[in-house]
């Protein structure tokens, strides 16, 4: 089949050449023309045949929304979009509504994988039409991991980004258990091989898993990660899944706390903890610690000048 690729990054790039290697036609366009088989938009739909199918994989938010705007006016009546780029679930309801408004499908398709899925295959969750799902099948077949599993056409337009954005919370929570199990162990001398203990729980543990075994990997190159700084960003699911957590009522306190650990990880100094310390201080007596790192002003702290609150400040 044939199919257009845009966005050839760390994704796209990877995808188009599984699909190549699944016998399919692809012409990719990036915006960058080092790596782009075509010049431009336009003319990736030229070079395509009606009824055509694109495969928009570029970051979610005004690249996507840039991106699907410009097919839809350059793409004809039963030619299909499909949105693989992790994008909110709500923007594909609305990218669906115009360009069905043109007789062009849109198919949302969460992607999992990432970097290894050139080998691995990857994770697919679609939402959309049957219709539109049941003509892309032999591209999804090509892209998906070999066996039963690594595929679902989860429901309606948007419901494969939902599943996607779900699977993406799950990730936060099980990365920061290993993460704080990890940081336990290092913290502490009773358990004096922290990285045999994490390849030994890699067979027959109940918490074996590929994160686990990407975490060794990780530990293997630099075993107390000495070369990176605590600092993560979010690309916005992990958000999502909290939000849509409270629209529905759902109590979801470990993915919220992942999310919000990697907020704290990217303060130099917590402004929060600034205000605790601040109260500590102003109630109990109890020692901060001055800007400049010099614990004092206390009774934490022996010798610390406690001052005691006026009456009328009481
Ligand atoms: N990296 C991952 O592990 C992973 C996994 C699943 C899904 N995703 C999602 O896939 C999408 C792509 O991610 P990536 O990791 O390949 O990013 P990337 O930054 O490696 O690649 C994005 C590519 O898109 C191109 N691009 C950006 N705007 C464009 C536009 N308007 N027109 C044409 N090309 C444009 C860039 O030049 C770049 O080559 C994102 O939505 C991302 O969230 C990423
Ligand atoms: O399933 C996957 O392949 C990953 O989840 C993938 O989608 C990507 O690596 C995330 O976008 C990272 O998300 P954060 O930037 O929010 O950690």
């Amino acid at each position: 089949m044939q199919i257009g690729m845009v966005g050839l990054g760390k994704m796209g790039g990877n995808m188009a050449e599984r699909l190549r290697r699944g016998g399919h036609d692809v012409i990719g366009y990036d915006r960058d023309p080092a790596i782009s088989d075509v010049a431009s938009l336009k003319e990736l739909v030229e070079r395509l045949e009606a009824p055509r199918a694109v495969w928009v994989m570029v970051p979610a938010g005004k690249p996507t929304q840039t991106t699907v705007d410009d097919l839809g006016e350059l793409l004809d009546v039963g030619d299909i979009v499909v949105d693989g780029g992790n994008s909110h679930y709500v923007d594909d309801q609305k990218h669906a509504r115009e360009l069905s408004t043109k007789g062009i499908g849109f198919v949302d398709c969460g992607v999992s994988g990432g970097v290894w899925g050139l080998q691995n295959g990857y994770a697919l969750m679609c939402g959309g039409d049957k219709a539109h799902v049941d003509r892309l099948m032999p591209i999804f077949e090509a892209l998906k991991p070999e066996g039963e599993d690594g595929f679902v056409h989860a429901g309606d337009v948007g419901a494969g980004h939902f599943a996607k954005m779900v699977h993406n919370g799950i990730e936060y929570g099980m990365m920061q258990a290993f993460a704080e199990g990890w940081e336990l162990l290092e913290a502490s001398d009773v358990v004096k091989d922290v990285k045999g203990s994490f390849a030994s729980w890699r067979t027959g543990t109940v918490i074996r898993s590929w994160l686990l075994d990407l975490l060794v990997r990780a530990l293997d190159d630099d075993e107390h990660l000495e070369q990176l700084r605590g600092y993560a960003q979010d690309s916005g699911e992990g958000r999502w899944t909290v939000q849509a957590a409270v629209d529905h009522a759902v109590p979801m306190p470990v993915i919220t706390a992942a999310l919000y650990a990697r907020f704290a990880s990217r303060q130099d100094d917590s402004p929060a903890m600034k205000v605790v310390a601040a109260l500590r201080n102003q109630f109990g007596g109890h020692a901060i610690t001055s800007a400049e790192g010099s614990t004092g002003k206390g009774a934490d702290s022996p010798g610390a000048d406690v001052t005691p609150p006026r009456e009328s400040d009481r």
